[in-house]
């Protein structure tokens, strides 16, 4: 059964088999350093979900969001797994984009329970109440958006293709049908706000020159405008584009003296430093 990539509440069917009515799909679930934003350098639990609502060019989670993996979890074991790393006081929950799972509210509230710290990493386009101490919010600028030219999946052999969504057609061409769906969808000034308004909150964008910074602008404007709580420049985050070492190389510098030209903070990410792309870092 396919991911979805729309908020609904679902029922999924675990590695075993069995239906779940209170899991969530989960992609990975591992032990790490948080390698980005004003926590970074702490040691957290990932729970990384699968399935999200855009599709960015550049994701670095490809298998949560372009082709999402279908493994469910029921709640319980999701916490316990977590639980199994008993020295970690902090928990983040990314995805894919977790906030299109209406059951991430019920594994919050379990860990607000059990006394986690916890951190959402949400592309900022769904708002949920819940217990979340830290909203990482990443909004997605137009140069996120999946054009033919940027389609990750022109470079995949059309045979080794998993996604059984994707329309028949041009999709088999080299991609772009996502581009208007992630144009039209990627900033959602209300749901922004109310992000804002009701959680502690970083505002991380991902940049990859100075192009980037007129809307990021803008954007910051029209949330000043709209919010009824100040946004900080420190508030603000820009991580330099790039899911490799390599590209980092081209990215970081630049974007490091945007921040400082700018007054907003520098992100590293610090896990691509340490330990590059391999999986569940
Ligand atoms: C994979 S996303 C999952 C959470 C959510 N969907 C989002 O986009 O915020 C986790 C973080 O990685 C960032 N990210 C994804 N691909 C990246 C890349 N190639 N370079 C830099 N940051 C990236 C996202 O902007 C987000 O801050
Ligand atoms: N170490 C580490 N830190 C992270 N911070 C945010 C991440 C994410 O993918 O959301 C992430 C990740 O994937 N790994
Ligand atoms: S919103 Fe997040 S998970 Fe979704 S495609 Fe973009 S970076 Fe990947
Ligand atoms: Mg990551």
């Amino acid at each position: 059964m396919p991911v979805s990539d729309s908020v609904d509440r679902e029922v999924g069917t675990t590695a075993d088999g069995e239906d779940v009515t209170d899991g969530l799909p989960i992609n990975e679930l591992f032990y790490s350093l948080q390698g980005e934003g004003t926590l970074a350098g702490v040691p957290s639990v990932f729970v990384r979900t699968s399935g999200c609502n855009l599709r960015c060019w550049f994701c670095d989670s490809y298998h949560t969001s372009w082709e999402p993996t279908h493994a469910w979890l029921d709640l319980e074991a999701i916490v316990a797994e977590i639980e199994s790393y008993d020295r970690a006081e902090h928990v983040v929950l990314t995805g894919g984009e977790p906030m299109i799972h209406e059951t991430c509210v019920d594994l919050l509230e379990a860990l607000e329970e059990r006394g986690y710290h916890t951190t959402v990493e949400t592309n900022g386009t769904i708002f949920r109440d819940a217990p979340i101490d830290l909203a990482s919010i990443s909004p997605k600028l137009e140069s996120s958006t999946p054009t033919p030219e940027r389609d990750p999946r022109s470079e995949i052999p059309e045979e080794s293709r998993s996604d059984e969504r994707r329309p028949t057609g041009a999709a088999n061409q080299g991609g772009g049908e996502w581009a208007e769906r992630h144009e039209n969808d990627r900033i959602d000034l209300e749901a922004l706000t109310d992000l804002i308004e009701s959680y502690d909150f970083q505002l991380k964008f991902v940049v990859t020159d100075e192009e980037d910074m007129p809307e990021i602008l803008e954007l910051l404007a029209d949330l000043r405008d709209a919010a009824a709580v100040p946004i900080r420049g420190d508030d603000v985050l820009l991580m330099p584009e790039g899911a490799t070492r390599e590209r980092l190389e081209e990215t970081r510098a630049e974007v490091a003296q945007l921040a400082m030209d700018y007054g907003f903070r520098y992100t590293p990410r610090l896990h691509v430093d340490l330990w590059n792309d391999a999986p569940e870092t």
